[in-house]
């Protein structure tokens, strides 16, 4: 049976489910979190920081337990994309994302309430993307489906039809690189599958 209280500090319902894939009893916990930040700072060290913001808030309501947080950002052509502010915007990051490939990361930080161990780490994924007409970034930002996600799209749902080809680990596109986070997992003592769903 599993002890240690495991919070995860994401309302991203991607998030929830993919962690729920390692068969750990965790909880969710959001707290707000200023997702501003410095401009000029490499993609990889924002993502941890904001990983590692989003895991320190919740944690520090806390007197125990590990607190998982994770950043998902789009980088093309130096410019990082966030989640879109609305649908013009969502239009605009797709039209520049179209006919060429970027990198997507996800940093993940790994922080113990009390003032324990803490752990930072990140992933890239290169994603190619097929050429997309206009029409066609209309239609797709009219099913709402960017409206949160880094890049105005998600590879796990209508998005999958524009993305022919990819290098790295899919689930970090998603929002959780499920294999880093289990490496992690292991090294703050923690059994993956220890309670198995489904049964
Ligand atoms: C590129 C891409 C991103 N995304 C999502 C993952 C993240 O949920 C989101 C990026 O925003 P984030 O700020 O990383 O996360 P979030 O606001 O959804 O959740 P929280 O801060 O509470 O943890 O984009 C997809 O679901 N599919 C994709 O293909």
């Amino acid at each position: 049976m599993q002890e240690k209280r495991l919070v995860l500090a994401s309302g991203s319902p991607r998030r929830k489910e993919l962690l729920a894939g390692l068969g750990l009893s965790f909880e969710v916990i959001v707290s707000d979190v200023d997702e501003t930040i410095e401009p000029g700072i490499d993609p990889r060290e924002v993502v941890q920081a904001l990983a590692y913001r989003k895991a320190k808030a919740v944690a520090n309501s806390l007197s125990h337990g590990l607190v998982i947080g994770a950043d998902t950002i789009v980088v093309c052509d130096g410019l990082i994309l966030g989640k879109p502010v609305d649908e013009e915007d969502a239009k605009r990051m797709l039209s520049k994302l179209s006919g060429r490939a970027h990198m997507v990361y996800t940093g993940v930080a790994f922080v113990e309430a009390g003032g324990g161990r803490e752990a930072l780490d990140v992933r890239g994924t290169e994603v190619c993307m097929k050429e997309l007409s206009p029409e066609l970034i209309a239609r797709y930002v009219a099913t709402g489906d960017p409206m949160d996600k880094a890049g105005a799209y998600g590879i796990q749902g209508a998005a999958a039809t524009f993305i022919p080809e990819i290098h790295g680990d899919y689930f970090n596109v998603v929002g959780l690189p499920v294999s880093l986070v289990a490496d992690h997992l292991i090294e703050f003592g923690y059994q993956i599958f220890a309670t198995p769903q489904g049964r």
